[in-house]
């Protein structure tokens, strides 16, 4: 029988089997016991501010509650940062997490898109200009470049930024329906200024795609200026609380100085200076990319703390006739669900960690004039933003499903961690397209191999003999699980190559040999990122510091990860004959060891994500585990209880009792 105060005992009894100490692995997962005791002293200061707690939970919102709730949230959490005055994006990062966990910000594009473009892309002149303005709010910004036509294809976007010398002005328009900003988060209702992208022509020649400094509503009363018409484009799968928007601009008169022109120039009279690489105008989404992938695993690890503590409390049915019900946690089918997700939240979070780290050097480089990195960076960040957010959204609907029936209440907190991390498949680029751009490089390194020349280190695995065979043995290592992933990459990124030479020969142009192979080059891409991944986890594991125990117990994670991915994708490691049948079953044997040795652990492991309960805002995945008594209260509280009995009851269902149905006729 569970209790209905204290720990649940089935909790209590996980947390005294596991192998490990739970706070050393914190300490290692957030980089040390200072860093741990700042990200709790973070989130104590949000969870145990008043503010956040005096609203209703956000299921009960309606969608203008939704964003207004947010919105006052997340004012003041920018005034109490300036308060505790927390500059650090990692310090931001955590009090914001706890104090409106999931629920994306009314000016979050401001934050995370809108200054930085200006930091990053605007003169030290515009930078004086704006960025005071916007750190007070005088100035909400956002960023707007995508339209109802085109978010994909950015070089076909419609809008124009026309200049006129006479009046050193731009002129913006949207000249087509296609051609409104359609999406850009923040727009329809919060933002007074946006950066618009738009294509710009300057002595009647068109100079591509650039940004522009747009005033969208009057800094007194919020109203759309002229030639300009503004709105919230209506209720989506989720992001309730974010008026994404539509723009329509017409004749709308810039000054010259409001072209971000750090990189490109227009001059007075009119000429164009090219920026020293395109593609630098890009730098925004980049840096998004690059937070997505942390994004993402925390979204997973969140959805894991709340499905396995649930399955280690939910007890379902008696394995042998009139004996205890199981916990759901023990079955095996339960476990292969979760634990390979359980590993893949690990192995996102290492990822996330090392793109931030990546991300912060190679922007520097670029910063100080050396752009060599770009592609690097480019690629890097397009393919763990895809695979993060694929991977890790596909996995919150399974801790989801494994939650059964609750786990489709909002009680749970899953559907609210799945619409807010969902989307990070499309936005900042659709993921398809962001691997095919993974595959325009990795083409590029084949390239280079064929030539003879150097690689980058994390491409060198190219060059493998592609006739060689697997070296696994009983022992199942980690440096042969990460060569079989190298070896399945290569031999993908060769096919892809081979495809699209045939395609050539056979006189096809070289845009129909790429698009021809692009379902190849896309297998080709994810395979590269799941090697790139794996190899980090395996390093970060066998060559980081940290308790022993840990250690271990972390190594069996990894080698689950890099198991599980074998045997779910085997079509791709045995098609040339890499593993044998032998080798096969070895495996398919190992990954089933690794979900029993894992299992004493299970708990433990989420434990150290160290995700306080007011940040779950789960009735599952309470650390006490008092899941049933959680559930009846939140029924409970739910506003369709407030009556007894509704007025829907005397206005619909009592007529229909009685054979009434007038009213419907008046419809
Ligand atoms: C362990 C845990 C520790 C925890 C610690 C926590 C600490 C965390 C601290 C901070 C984290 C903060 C987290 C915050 C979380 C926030 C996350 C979520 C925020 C959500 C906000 C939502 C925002 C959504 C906003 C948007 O969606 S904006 C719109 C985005 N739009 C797109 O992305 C469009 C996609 N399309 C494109 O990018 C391009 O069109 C294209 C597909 C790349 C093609 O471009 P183009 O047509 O110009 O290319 P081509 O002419 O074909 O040329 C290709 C060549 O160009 C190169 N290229 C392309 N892009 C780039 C680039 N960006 N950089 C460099 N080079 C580029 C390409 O490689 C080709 O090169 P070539 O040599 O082959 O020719
Ligand atoms: C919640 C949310 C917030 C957003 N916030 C912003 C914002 O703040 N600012 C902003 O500017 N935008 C924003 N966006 C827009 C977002 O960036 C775009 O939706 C995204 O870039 C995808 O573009 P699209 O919608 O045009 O998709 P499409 O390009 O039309 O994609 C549709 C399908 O076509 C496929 N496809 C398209 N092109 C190719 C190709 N070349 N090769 C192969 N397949 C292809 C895609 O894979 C996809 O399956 C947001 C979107 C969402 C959902």
């Amino acid at each position: 029988m569970a209790t209905t105060t204290g720990v649940n005992s089935d909790l209590a009894k996980e947390r005294n089997n596991s192998t490990f100490d739970v706070e050393e692995l914190s300490n290692f997962i957030y980089r040390g016991p200072e860093k741990v005791k700042r990200r709790r002293y973070l989130h104590n200061l949000a969870t145990k501010d008043p503010f956040f707690r005096k609203f209703k939970p956000w299921a009960f919102q309606t969608r203008e509650e939704q964003y207004e709730i947010c919105l006052q949230k997340h004012l003041y959490i920018n005034k109490k940062c300036k308060e505790l005055n927390l500059t650090e994006p990692v310090d931001k990062f955590f009090y914001t997490e706890a104090a409106a966990p999931h629920e994306n910000s009314p000016i979050g594009l401001h934050t995370v898109m809108f200054i930085p473009t200006i930091e990053k892309q605007g003169t030290e002149e515009q930078k004086k200009r704006w960025l005071p303005l916007a750190e007070s709010l005088k100035m909400i910004g956002t960023y707007a470049q995508t339209e109802m036509g085109h978010g994909t294809f950015i070089r076909g976007l419609e809008t124009t930024a026309t200049y006129d010398p006479r009046t050193r002005e731009f002129i913006l328009n949207s000249p087509t329906i296609t051609s409104m900003k359609y999406w850009p988060g923040n727009l329809g209702k919060t933002t007074n200024h946006c950066l618009v992208m738009a294509q710009l022509y300057t002595q009647g020649k068109n100079c591509g795609i650039h940004m522009f400094m747009v005033q969208i509503r009057d800094l007194e009363t919020h109203m759309p200026l002229a030639g300009i018409e503004v709105g919230d484009i209506g209720p989506k799968f989720g992001y309730g609380t974010n008026d994404n928007g539509f723009l329509r601009l017409s004749n709308v008169r810039i000054p010259r100085e409001n072209m971000l022109m750090r990189y490109s120039k227009v001059l007075e009279d009119g000429t164009y200076v090219k920026p020293p690489n395109a593609k630098i105008a890009y730098g925004s989404m980049v840096l998004v990319r690059a937070a997505i992938v942390t994004d993402a695993a925390r979204a997973l690890a969140q959805a894991c703390v709340i499905s396995i503590r649930y399955s280690a409390v939910r007890r379902q049915t008696e394995v042998s006739p009139g004996g205890e019900e199981a916990q759901i946690i023990d079955y095996q089918t339960q476990q292969y669900r979760l634990f390979p997700l359980l590993a893949t939240s690990y192995a996102m979070y290492f990822a996330g960690r090392f793109m931030y780290d990546f991300y912060l050097k190679t922007t520097a480089e670029i910063e100080g004039g050396n752009l060599d990195s770009m592609p690097q960076l480019h690629a890097i960040s397009a393919g763990l933003k895809a695979f993060s957010s694929w991977m890790c959204s596909a996995g919150v609907e399974t801790c989801r499903l494994c939650c059964g029936g609750h786990g489709y209440s909002h009680a749970s907190g899953l559907p609210k961690i799945y619409i807010d991390v969902v989307p990070g498949c499309t936005y900042e680029g659709e993921n398809n397209v962001m691997m095919l751009q993974v595959a325009r490089f990795l083409m590029k390194m084949y390239g280079k191999l064929q030539n003879g020349e150097a690689l980058p280190t994390f491409m060198q695995y190219m060059s493998t003999d592609l006739n060689k065979k697997s070296c696994m043995t009983e022992e199942v290592a980690l440096n042969c699980l990460v060569m079989a992933y190298e070896h399945r990459a290569a031999r993908m990124i060769r096919d892809a190559a081979a495809s699209m030479e045939k395609l050539v020969q056979s006189g096809k142009s070289p845009v129909e040999a790429w698009n021809g192979s692009t379902v190849m080059l896309t297998w080709a891409a994810i395979a590269h990122c799941h090697a790139f991944v794996t190899k980090l986890f395996v390093e970060t594991v066998v060559k980081s510091r940290m308790d022993s125990k840990v250690q271990s117990a972390l190594t069996s994670l990894c080698k689950l990860y890099a198991v599980h991915g074998i045997v779910e994708n085997l079509g791709g490691f045995i098609q040339d004959q890499f593993f044998d049948s032998k080798q096969v079953k070895i495996l398919q044997k190992k990954l089933m060891q690794l979900l029993a040795e894992i299992r004493p652990n299970a708990v433990a492991f989420v434990d150290a994500f160290d995700y306080p309960d007011e940040v779950l805002q789960s009735c599952l995945g309470r650390y006490d585990g008092q899941v049933y008594q959680a559930l009846y209260d939140y029924a409970k509280s739910s506003p369709m209880n407030e009556k007894e009995v509704l007025d829907s009851y005397y206005k619909y269902i009592k007529p229909a009792q009685n054979g009434k149905y007038q009213q419907y006729s008046k419809l």
